[in-house]
């Protein structure tokens, strides 16, 4: 029996790269699709590459649109989703592309999100050590930051292998512009963006930190603090994260250092990663681009180790509208109902 699944936000971009997975997905028929502003509009308006959805007309977001399907998509605003969900029957899965249900800590949440705590709900990163066991059959998911997916990919194996040390975790991110959403910004318009890049949030400020440092802290049993900075880059999508660790000393003194230490280093993360569908680590030498990634669920990985520093670097590149949101959305939502994992979701990306 075919799954019926209800996309909320789907004039925007996180919730038209739902229903262009869904579209494709071989145990899904797509039921309400729903939005804000744009409700009562012709989905080919809006979503014009969505070509066989574009006489499906966008409904109001409202409980009872959402109601009576198996799985809801909620791709709103942050702060918008938990009201919705609250409302929802206990049985529907629902899917969350927002923040509103990722981080444990309700001070931090506060903090960089300024109004009450939602609560917790199991997180979207299949990859994240104990995930899967607590997808399956769970009934509300959190689907992660698109920064957070590509920073912890990044830094997962060396964290959860006891590599790296906790306390300086640097992370430097570029993203296309399409993870700012699709609401009309100055500093989104082409000449702003066009030949030009420039970071945000500097110094600590940005929201995805205290995600990041979750999921490290988690994989690790550290407390795991991170310096996290994002930049704009002038493309529509993708993610390309930098992220670097010192080697934890005691890690380190087993391999003497230097190519042993190196080679030690680089088959953690190749071993980790081994049997993940959607992870790559590239042959040696090779590194990640943004481009390689497009529009396929795939997180494009290397990792190098900075003698001079005693540094790790990982690079990881995602489509954050695909691993970084709709994909990874799919992909728990497959684990949350027992389906095959990799169902609707592509491996290949597109080139040139
Ligand atoms: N873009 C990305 O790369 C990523 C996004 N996300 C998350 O996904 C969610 C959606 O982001 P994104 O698609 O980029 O944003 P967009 O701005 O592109 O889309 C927002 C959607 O929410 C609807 N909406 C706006 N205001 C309200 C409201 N008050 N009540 C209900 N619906 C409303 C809009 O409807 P209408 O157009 O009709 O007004 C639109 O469908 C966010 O929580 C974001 O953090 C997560 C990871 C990555
Ligand atoms: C370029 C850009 O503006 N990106 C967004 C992150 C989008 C995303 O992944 O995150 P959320 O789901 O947490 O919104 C930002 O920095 O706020």
């Amino acid at each position: 029996m075919r799954i019926s699944a209800a996309v909320s936000g789907a004039s925007g971009y996180a919730g038209g790269e739902v229903l262009r997975l869904l579209a494709s997905h071989p145990d899904v028929t797509i039921g309400a699709i729903t939005a804000h502003s744009n409700a009562g509009t012709r989905l080919g308006e809006l979503q014009p590459h969505l070509h066989s959805l574009a006489d499906r007309v966008l409904v109001e977001t409202t409980v009872e649109n959402l109601a009576g399907h198996d799985v809801v998509f909620l791709a709103l605003p942050h702060g918008k989703s938990a009201a919705v969900a609250a409302q929802l029957p206990a049985d529907t899965l629902v899917i969350d592309a927002g923040a509103d249900h990722r981080l444990q800590d309700a001070a931090e949440w506060e903090k960089f999100y300024g109004s009450p705590h939602a609560g917790t709900w199991p997180y979207g990163l299949p990859e994240l050590p104990g995930a899967r066991a607590r997808l399956q059959g769970a009934k509300r998911i959190a689907v992660p930051g698109c920064y957070p997916t590509s920073s912890l990919l990044a830094l997962l194996p060396g964290f959860s292998a006891g590599a790296l040390l906790p306390d300086d975790v640097v992370i430097v991110a570029a993203s296309g512009t399409s993870g700012a959403g699709k609401a009309a910004k100055i500093n989104l318009i082409g000449s702003e963006v066009m030949g030009s890049m420039s970071p945000y949030g500097v110094g600590g400020g940005h929201r995805h930190t205290p995600e990041i440092q979750q999921g490290l802290s988690e994989a690790s049993g550290l407390d795991v603090k991170v310096s996290f900075t994002p930049t704009l880059a002038p493309m529509s999508r993708g993610i390309l994260t930098t992220a670097t660790a010192k080697v934890a000393p005691g890690f380190a003194a087993q391999f003497g250092g230097g190519q042993d230490l190196a080679a030690a280093l680089r088959r953690i993360w190749v071993d980790s990663y081994a049997d993940e569908p959607f992870i790559k680590v590239l042959p040696e030498g090779r590194w990640p681009s943004t481009k390689s990634v497009q529009a396929s669920n795939y997180a494009a990985l290397q990792i190098a180790y900075d003698p001079n520093v005693n540094r790790v670097v990982a690079c990881c590149a995602i489509d954050n509208l695909t691993k970084g949101t709709a994909g990874g959305a799919v992909q728990s939502m497959n684990i949350a109902l027992g389906l095959a994992e990799t169902s609707g979701l592509s491996f290949q990306g597109v080139a040139p």
